[in-house]
């Protein structure tokens, strides 16, 4: 009589929407019931217990306990119906789709059921067969429309987004030079080849709102939401798993770049999703459960020391944030060269996908871009926080900037040629002094050649790009010395070199984008070599410089059209662009 008092408070408190309590009872039911389990009255009774607070954990999305508690409900009774519902449902909920999948196929088979239960699990079969392809096989919808990508796309829209599982490409995880540790292909991949598909760990936010928020409230709030992370994940065998590849793969934590040297790339079988439990799937034993990294890990030293010092030296004290933590791609490093890109889908999972921007031989290495790097280097540095960017782009064009600073010493000898000469007319002057400024000019000329031959064999570009860069940075010189050629004191050399700067960080914009915009570079050394020669001559007609600008901006233009698909959106290089091409136009040349 107890035992049934019991199971109704429980089924009055599942009524009320009360999970937590409601499982209390089941559990208080199950045990009373226990004392008795011989006998078969008990044993029947037992499976209701169990099968009904195995519902309640599915409730309170505890898989790992519903699914157990099925089991033991099946075991007493292998027919009943509901268990097999709610087991199915379970493995759901734990990833596990292919036997979830074997579940319903399995009931829809060999059990009577109504008109409603057959709808319902044919429905539930189908999505687990699609969820099973997509974690297996990568096959998603290639429709994916921009409107899920909106940072709010409001309660309509995000109930209807698409629910993506898990998928993980020809992918390693491997050492690099500079990085620490990266992603790898393990095999070629096309253009457009989906690689990963990531759901999120947890968004939580944490924002130091101004530097003089005290360090102690922002690391209250911090470890509170840790700490509700892992008590969370405690009871949660999927997120168990997550969390203990966090945590071997100390993404939280270790700022510094000489320590990310020294970290294990963490096995790879670790972030697979896992189809079945029959393929040697994953179980979380009790001894996991008390492992020191989850019970001593998140403590308050450690967040201190780890997660906040992180956080400061990235951001410095103006804030503070931990947010969309994904567990493979925390180890995909940046690049202002991406041949990655990412979209993300707000579907409440914010289901990252990674595909590749251009064709990658097996071997090479995935880079993402973090931030926008359609901006110069010194700005992308500004983004980059306190390490310096080891990217290719960054190296090339760092040198390049040193050695433009020496470009910078020759236009100042340019200079002082133009200012000794500025009283006098050029086409009035003596035959002498046109020949000593020509002859001069033509030698420093020579010499920024050189220069320009010289960086454009820094890094090992192909030959389109040595092209390119040969073609404008001679552009550039040209342009340089042409105040000392043409005698036209009234243009600075600053706004001409701001303009060629302007023009070169345009175009390895470009070069960077993606494989696309190689082809857009190739235009535009097609374009720059023809504009040589009149670049070489004095300018004299407005005209031409109208058309010279009109250049610029089809070069923008073609660079926006044909870097669409880089994972960039399409607006944002046009303004980035357009911002140039303006700034290109308001300077006098
Ligand atoms: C999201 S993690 C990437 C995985 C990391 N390499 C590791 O071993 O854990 C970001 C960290 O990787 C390093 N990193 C990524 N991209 C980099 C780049 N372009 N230049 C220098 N360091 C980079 C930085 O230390 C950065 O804080």
């Amino acid at each position: 009589m107890a035992a049934e008092k019991l199971k109704g408070e429980g089924n009055t408190m599942f009524t009320k929407g009360c999970w937590a309590e409601a499982a209390a009872k089941y559990g208080e039911y199950i045990t009373l019931l226990f004392r008795d389990e011989e006998s078969k009255e008990a044993q029947s009774k037992l499976v209701i217990g169990y099968s009904n607070r195995a519902e309640t954990w599915l409730k309170l999305k505890k898989y790992v306990q519903a699914h157990d508690d099925c089991e033991r409900a099946l075991e007493y009774d292998p027919t009943h119906l509901k268990s097999w519902g709610r087991k199915a449902r379970a493995l759901e909920g734990l990833f596990l789709h292919l036997d979830a999948a074997r579940t319903y196929r399995k009931l829809l088979q060999g059990f009577t059921l109504s008109a409603s239960e057959k709808s319902w699990m044919k429905e539930a079969l189908m999505i687990s067969e699609t969820k099973d392809r997509q974690s297996r096989w990568g096959i998603i919808e290639q429709d994916m429309d921009e409107k899920w990508e909106k940072a709010d796309p409001g309660p309509e829209l995000l109930a209807s987004a698409p629910n993506l599982e898990e998928y993980v490409g020809p992918i390693r995880i491997g050492r690099t030079q500079k990085m620490g540790r990266g992603l790898f292909v393990t095999r070629n991949v096309g253009e457009g080849d989906l690689l990963l598909v990531s759901n999120i760990w947890t968004s939580n936010r944490f924002t130091m709102e101004s530097e003089t928020m005290p360090l102690d409230n922002a690391l209250y709030t911090l470890q509170q939401s840790v700490e509700e992370i892992v008590n969370e994940a405690k009871e949660n065998l999927q997120d168990l798993t997550h969390l203990q590849r966090l945590i071997q793969l100390d993404t939280l934590g270790g700022p510094y770049p000489d320590d990310l040297l020294l970290r294990d790339a963490p096995p790879m079988r670790y972030f697979k999703p896992v189809n079945s439990l029959e393929r040697g799937g994953w179980r979380v034993t009790d001894e996991d459960r008390k492992h020191p990294a989850l019970t001593n890990t998140f403590d308050r030293p450690f967040i201190t020391k780890v997660i906040l010092e992180k956080q400061l030296y990235h951001h410095g004290p103006k804030l503070l944030e931990i947010s969309e933590l994904y567990v493979l791609p925390s180890l995909m490093n940046h690049s202002c060269v991406p041949n990655v890109s990412t979209i993300t889908l707000n579907n409440g999972k914010r289901s990252r996908i990674f595909r590749a921007t251009r064709s990658i031989r097996a071997g090479e290495e995935l880079f993402r871009a973090y931030h926008n790097i359609l901006c110069p280097v010194d700005e992308r540095r500004i983004l980059h926080g306190k390490q310096n960017c080891e990217c290719q782009r960054c190296t090339l064009e760092l040198k390049l900037l040193r050695e433009v600073s020496l470009l910078n010493y020759v236009a100042g000898e340019c200079g002082d040629l133009a200012i000794e000469n500025e009283n006098e007319n050029m086409w009035n002057c003596s035959t002498d002094v046109k020949q000593n400024v020509r002859t001069r000019s033509m030698t420093l000329l020579t010499a920024i050649n050189d220069l320009f031959v010289h960086v454009s064999n820094l890094a090992n570009l192909d030959d389109v790009k040595q092209d390119w860069i040969r073609a404008s940075l001679t552009r550039f010189g040209r342009i340089l010395l042409d105040p000392a050629i043409r005698m036209l004191p009234e243009v600075t050399f600053e706004q001409i070199q701001e303009r060629d700067k302007l023009l070169v960080h345009v175009i390895l914009a470009a070069l960077t984008v993606d494989r696309a915009s190689e082809v857009a570079l190739s235009m535009c050394s097609g374009i720059a070599t023809e504009e040589a020669p009149n670049i070489f001559n004095p300018v004299t007609d407005s005209m031409e410089e109208h058309l010279e600008a009109q250049v610029l901006l089809d070069c923008a233009r073609r660079i926006v059209e044909l870097s669409y698909g880089s994972g960039l959106k399409s607006q944002t290089i046009f303004n980035i662009v357009k911002s140039y091409a303006g700034r290109l136009k308001d300077l006098p040349f």
